[in-house]
């Protein structure tokens, strides 16, 4: 197979990530003879000060052309002072929605031999495998254009939470379809009891569970939805929740896995290219150590190959590794417990290289 990939590594650890994330692609394509060619793109802060813009022309083009996106992460501290349009994190929401990525699938597996890695009791996170499934292009975080500051001095803000019926069904049905082939339960989480646009989520979510008779729907609060998945995340299969909650969710979600360096995302939309990412920032507070974990960026490849390219022998040989690797003992810092040897970025990628190998010689 030949596939043509738009690499974005972005700011931070993101160039860090990347690099492990496309060393593992090589293998791949030269174990199981696929073809992978990588063109390299500007996003976020490295984008403003290159191109003076968070989104260049020439990214968007780059992505809508291939046949899947791998990204690394943007923004830190070096352009916060920067206005809001100007800023990096424009960048990221600017290409998901050139792209029209509407969905963002954020599983959140508990690997075995992470348990103990969790601040979170064993017997609440074994056996956790849930999927959060985010609304990625409407929501606050594209709120209607109009100044945002207003009043003589910026004394006043504004954001406005925007949905239209249509966005709100195509995430439902996304969440149904896959809860099907899962376990058949579906979460939908709103604030149905203050907020108008989730009374319509819930109005919506109702009338689509009536296709999916064999799925069961239930709808949470989501203040409540953040209390159960630390007290009992097992009752969830598919949690479908709009593009704030389900950022917030699943940043707290990462907790359950050991770490936010573990957890990979898929966006994805009707047609034209998927873009894979980690769901962790720039981390500016280890940016440059080289220390980075690897293992959402790595299995956010396997997404890639699963979702986009109907590979499933080849990302399985992806998840098989981290979790051999795992199992074996090895840890970046941010999964390790006292006393455990640490792994830097770049060993931890070299030791997911080795166990497919030899996963695919035997
Ligand atoms: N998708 C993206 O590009 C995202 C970008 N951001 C941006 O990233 C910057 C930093 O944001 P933060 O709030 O600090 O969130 P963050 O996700 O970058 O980091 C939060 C904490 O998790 C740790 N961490 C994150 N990824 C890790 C990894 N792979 N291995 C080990 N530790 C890891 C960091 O060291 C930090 O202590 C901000 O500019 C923010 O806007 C934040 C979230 C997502
Ligand atoms: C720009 C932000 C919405 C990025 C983020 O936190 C995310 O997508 O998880
Ligand atoms: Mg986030």
């Amino acid at each position: 197979m030949k596939k043509k990939l738009t690499v974005i590594p972005g700011d931070g650890i993101g160039p860090e990530v990347i690099n492990a994330a496309v060393k593992v692609l090589d293998v791949i394509g030269d174990k199981y003879n696929h073809e992978f060619t990588y063109h390299y793109a500007k996003l976020g802060g490295i984008a403003i000060d290159e191109e003076g813009t968070p989104l260049p022309q020439e990214t968007i083009d780059l992505c809508k052309a291939s046949d899947g996106v791998l990204l690394g992460a943007v923004g830190g501290p070096k352009w916060d002072k920067l206005p809001g349009h100007m800023r990096p994190e424009k960048g990221l929401l600017g290409i998901r929605k050139a792209l029209e990525l509407y969905a963002n699938l954020r599983p959140v597996t508990a690997q075995r031999s992470l348990l103990d890695a969790s601040t979170l009791k064993r017997e609440v996170i074994e056996g956790v495998d849930l999927m959060i499934v985010r609304e990625l292009t409407g929501g606050l975080y594209f709120g209607q254009p109009q100044e945002r500051r207003q009043g003589p001095d910026g004394e006043v803000v504004v954001d406005t939470l925007y949905y239209k019926k249509s966005e709100i069904e195509r995430i439902i049905i996304k969440a149904f379809e896959l809860a099907r082939i899962r376990n058949k339960r579906v979460t939908s989480v709103d604030k149905a009891n203050v907020l108008e646009s989730s009374r319509l989520w819930r109005e919506v979510a109702e009338e689509v569970a009536k296709e999916y008779p064999d799925v069961q729907l239930e709808h949470m609060l989501v203040d409540n939805a953040a209390m159960q998945l630390i007290r009992n995340p097992k009752q969830f299969d598919v949690i479908v929740t709009e593009n704030m909650f389900g950022d917030i969710l699943s940043d707290e979600a990462s907790m359950l896995t050991g770490s936010l360096g573990m957890l990979p995302s898929a966006s994805i939309g009707s047609d034209g290219p998927g873009l894979f990412e980690p769901i962790h920032g720039s981390a500016p507070d280890i940016a440059g150590k080289g220390i980075a974990n690897p293992l959402a960026t790595i299995l956010s490849v396997a997404m890639m190959l699963r979702y986009s390219f109907f590979l499933s022998e080849e990302a399985d040989a992806i998840e098989t590794a981290v979790s051999n690797v795992l199992e074996a003992g090895y840890r970046t810092g941010d999964i390790a417990e006292k006393g455990e040897q640490i792994l830097n970025t770049e060993k931890m990628t070299d030791k997911v290289i080795e166990n497919i190998e030899c996963k695919i010689k035997n």
